[in-house]
């Protein structure tokens, strides 16, 4: 009663006695989540509220406020929307808050250093070499699903960043731990667009096998991690007492010479004095298994679409890459020539706008917060619909236009107000591996360019939300050997 006086001036769909305005469900498809948070964002203004049951939810796009909730230390805690993917991801980076999020945020930051990244830039150019292989046999004139190829070379990428191990998925995509990947991700995308299965309960009595299923592939994902720390804690030892003894030092694939992992960061930090348990760093590397692939997998999955359908943008985006890796497409790229690429950072910037990996994203209230002019109650979820902020026309003119130019100026959006342009959202909860993301996707991008014609070939992509942004009938394009 009291949550519900004080939002009762908010707008926002009409109200049933207990149901709430669960009725926006039953109109549409549940698929459809973009499509009703889309509704209600159009239909009840920049900030509005729903009731289902006795869940209240608050949708905000309104820029100004926007800054208040992203930019604010107070509203880092994460809505309970996110809680089904504790089973994976433990209580790490992406879901913790507090004072844990605080440290950890701390230790992780230098990973993403410049000079860390710089070591990753071959990693990133040997997968790419590989997965421009795997494409050859789509030289046959038909149009492919490019989906499934850049899933497995995005986590062969993120494994050997953050692990520090070689899982070769796309050589070997039958191994265990990619199975068990695509198999939680499957179930965990049913757990999040049948909102009943959300609830562990629900869950364990309406689905047990799928229940079994996740937990099996919980289980494989979780031994895995575990297992290569402790490989990776004994090499350090033994790199430690090899330095003590002054004994020469081997170059073994998890020596010195190998580049610094998140793992490596991890194992040698300590919060509050005391050293990280493998569980404290499980849950991070965990996370960035999760975060690390299907964000950018999504995100370059859509930009090959988008240069396939503009080959005006493609064909500017090409020559670019001529003048600054050159015309020889075997040779390996630089950290320094991926960030000449501007133009296409700009197609890459845009592609996120019109389809941003990450489409929404929510915030629990811990306490009653005045947010513009409404005093929001406690354990609100406030939701943030980044996918219609992207288009707003007031902050992108022409917003259904695939314009890379529009982020080539100086006073592009993202530069004036950086709470507009927020595929990566802002503040101190934004997400830290966007620089690693931006040179993963222009190393592999180009690297396709460098490689093959991309064709406007097959079916539209049908965008939905499945945990990330992907499309429910694959994404196809069509691909002929480059001409230089
Ligand atoms: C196109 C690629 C990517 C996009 C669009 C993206 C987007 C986002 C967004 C919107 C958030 C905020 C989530 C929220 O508030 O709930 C986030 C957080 C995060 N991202 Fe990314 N991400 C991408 C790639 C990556 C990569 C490659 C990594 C790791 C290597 C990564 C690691 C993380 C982590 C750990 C967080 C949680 C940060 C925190 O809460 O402190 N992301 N990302």
């Amino acid at each position: 009663k009291r949550r519900y006086d004080m939002t009762v001036n908010m707008p926002g769909p009409f109200l049933l006695p207990i149901f709430g305005s669960g009725f926006i469900f039953k109109r549409r498809d549940v698929q459809d989540s973009l499509g009703i948070v889309r509704d209600l964002s159009v239909n009840y203004g920049t900030i509005c509220r729903v009731w289902i049951f006795h869940q209240l939810a608050v949708v905000i796009r309104k820029p100004e406020v926007l800054e208040t909730v992203l930019a604010s230390p107070k509203y880092i805690t994460k809505s309970s929307l996110y809680d089904f993917l504790e089973l994976w991801l433990g209580d790490g980076l992406l879901l913790s808050a507090g004072s844990k999020w605080h440290s950890r945020r701390k230790i992780i930051t230098p990973k993403f250093h410049f000079k860390i990244l710089e070591e990753f830039v071959e990693i990133f150019d040997r997968q790419s070499k590989i997965l421009a292989q795997k494409l050859e046999k789509h030289l046959d004139g038909k149009d492919f699903n490019v989906y499934p190829y850049i899933t497995l070379a995005a986590l062969d990428v993120v494994c050997e960043t953050a692990m520090g191990t070689k899982i070769n998925a796309q050589t070997d995509p039958d191994c265990e731990y990619v199975r068990a990947v695509a198999e939680i991700t499957t179930i965990l995308t049913e757990r999040f667009i049948n909102i009943w299965y959300r609830s562990d309960l629900i869950f364990k009595i309406f689905a047990p096998k799928m229940k079994e299923r996740q937990d099996y592939a919980a289980k494989v994902l979780h031994d895995f991690t575990e297992r290569i720390i402790e490989e990776r804690r004994n090499a350090l030892l033994i790199e430690q007492m090899n330095k003590d003894s002054n004994a020469p030092q081997e170059d073994t694939d998890v020596g010195t010479k190998r580049k610094l992992a998140l793992l490596d960061v991890l194992l040698q930090s300590s919060a509050d004095g005391k050293p990280l348990t493998n569980a404290d760093i499980r849950e991070e590397v965990d996370t960035f298994m999760f975060e690390g692939h299907d964000t950018t997998t999504s995100a370059m999955s859509f930009t090959l679409y988008c240069l396939s359908r503009h080959p005006e943008v493609q064909k500017r985006a090409f020559q670019e890459i001529c003048e600054v890796i050159g015309t020889d497409k075997n040779k390996p790229v630089t950290y320094r020539e991926l960030q000449n690429l501007k133009y296409l950072e700009c197609v890459i910037k845009e592609t996120l706008r019109l389809y941003p990996s990450v489409p929404i994203i929510a915030r629990r209230m811990i306490e009653d917060t005045k947010i513009d002019d409404y005093l929001i109650p406690v354990n609100t979820n406030v939701s943030i619909p980044i996918f219609v902020i992207l288009k707003d026309p007031k902050l992108f003119p022409e917003p259904e236009k695939f314009n890379p130019d529009r982020h080539l100026l100086e006073n592009s959006d993202e530069k004036t107000n950086p709470y507009s342009y927020i595929p990566f959202s802002a503040g101190p909860r934004n997400c830290i591996g966007q620089k690693f993301a931006m040179l993963e996707m222009k190393s592999t991008v180009s690297k396709m360019l460098r490689h093959y014609e991309l064709l406007p070939m097959g079916p539209e992509p049908i965008p939905v939300l499945n945990l990330v942004l992907r499309s429910t009938n694959g994404i196809h394009i069509g691909i002929k050997p480059r001409q230089y």
